[in-house]
């Protein structure tokens, strides 16, 4: 597999002595270049430790976690954060924005703050990612005075503004209504057709079901997956199907 992230034997332990709380045990784990992997389990599975700890978000506690050839815990606290900024991009269930900046600016705004000053090229950037997401026209408005899908689109948006190599989602449709997960979903697939990998956190076999494959978490271990890939040509309906019975496997 030509790997964008290999995980070895992962580990992430939070607390102290008797609060001790294993996250992650020795999960291993491979996304391939340009796939798409869905992050399904139970509540405190493990999902979220997951992707901050493959991200490089959050340091883990034993094994190792590369980004193509390089080990992200060998690099220093600038360099692993430029690797982030640069090759990797997040999207959030609720994209946190500045209050006091429109929209445009909201996307731009960590662009901006990399150096990278020519401020006419990065407005060219975001206006082409708005138009992309569905949401030019809303460049000028208030982040209070969008829908939350138009927010997340605009999340999506400046996730995207580094071309990055790998989108990392957790619970992206998670705040939306069915409709809007639904669009977000398909801009998330046209993301991916377009060469970025995605790994996605979620909780909705519907979303799972337009993954590659889908990793199921338990315990703080990746326990079963499911690849979708021989499903493509099939109904949407078979994919999540197949969904719902890998969760029904682990518990969920
Ligand atoms: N900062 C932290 N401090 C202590 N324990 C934590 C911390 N973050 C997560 N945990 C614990 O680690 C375990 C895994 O949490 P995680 O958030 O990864 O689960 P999850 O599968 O994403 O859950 P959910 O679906 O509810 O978001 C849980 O038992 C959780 O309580």
């Amino acid at each position: 597999m030509n790997s964008i992230i290999t995980g070895r034997n992962i580990v992430k332990t939070f607390g102290k002595g008797n609060e001790q709380v294993k996250a992650l045990n020795g999960v291993n784990v491979e996304i391939a270049k340009g796939e798409f992997v869905a992050v399904m389990g139970p509540s405190g599975s493990g999902k979220s430790t997951l992707l901050f700890a493959l991200s490089g978000m959050d340091e883990i506690t034993g094994g190792s976690v590369k980004f193509g050839d390089t080990e992200l815990s060998k690099l220093r606290e600038n360099a692993l954060a430029d690797v982030r900024r640069t090759k990797m991009g997040f999207v959030f269930q609720q994209p946190t924005m500045l209050k006091n900046l429109n929209l445009l600016d909201n996307i731009i705004l960590h662009a901006a703050h990399e150096g990278k000053k020519d401020t006419a090229k990065l407005t060219q950037k975001a206006k082409a990612l708005m138009k992309k997401t569905g949401i030019t026209g809303l460049e000028s408005r208030d982040t209070t005075e969008v829908s939350g899908g138009q927010l997340q689109r605009a999340g999506i948006c400046r996730a995207l503004m580094n071309a990055p190599e790998i989108l990392f989602a957790d619970e992206p449709t998670g705040a939306l209504n069915s409709k809007s997960a639904e669009e977000i979903m398909g801009l998330l697939v046209d993301i991916n057709k377009e060469g970025t990998a995605i790994l996605l956190v979620t909780h909705d076999a519907k979303v799972a079901a337009r993954a590659d494959r889908v990793l199921f978490t338990k315990d703080g271990n990746i326990v079963s997956e499911l690849p979708l890939q021989k499903f493509s040509g099939r109904d949407m309906e078979v994919r999540v199907e197949k969904v719902l019975a890998g969760m029904a496997a682990v518990g969920i």
